[in-house]
């Protein structure tokens, strides 16, 4: 016997609301995080040092690789999670709208 849709919804509301909950404390999180993305990008450019660090984001990358490979997560995720991280990073320090 198929559950019907509204069953399986009832069944899965506690989990959805886990999630929902949890997405809304990542994305405070990367709040938090572009701010703080947003201040170096001032620095930067009143010390005339451009936007992107390959050196400093390859450690980025490899502090997360590790720390995701702790909760099970794959480094190729993680990898993906940190570029387009990465990604706005550079759009927001290089966006001549930022104050300085
Ligand atoms: O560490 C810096 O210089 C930053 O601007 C931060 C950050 C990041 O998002 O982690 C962004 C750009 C750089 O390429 C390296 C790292």
């Amino acid at each position: 016997q198929t559950k019907s849709t509204a069953v399986i919804n009832q069944e899965l509301s506690s989990s959805r609301k886990k999630i929902d909950s949890l997405d809304k404390l990542l994305i405070s999180v990367l709040g938090s995080r572009q701010r703080i993305v947003q201040e170096i990008g001032v620095y930067k450019k009143k010390n005339n040092v451009p936007p992107l660090q390959p050196a400093r984001f390859k450690e980025v990358v490899d502090r997360a690789v590790a720390a995701g490979s702790k909760e099970g997560l794959s480094a190729e995720f993680i990898t993906e999670l940190m570029n387009s991280i990465h990604k706005e990073s550079l759009r927001m320090e290089s966006d001549t709208t930022v104050k300085n």
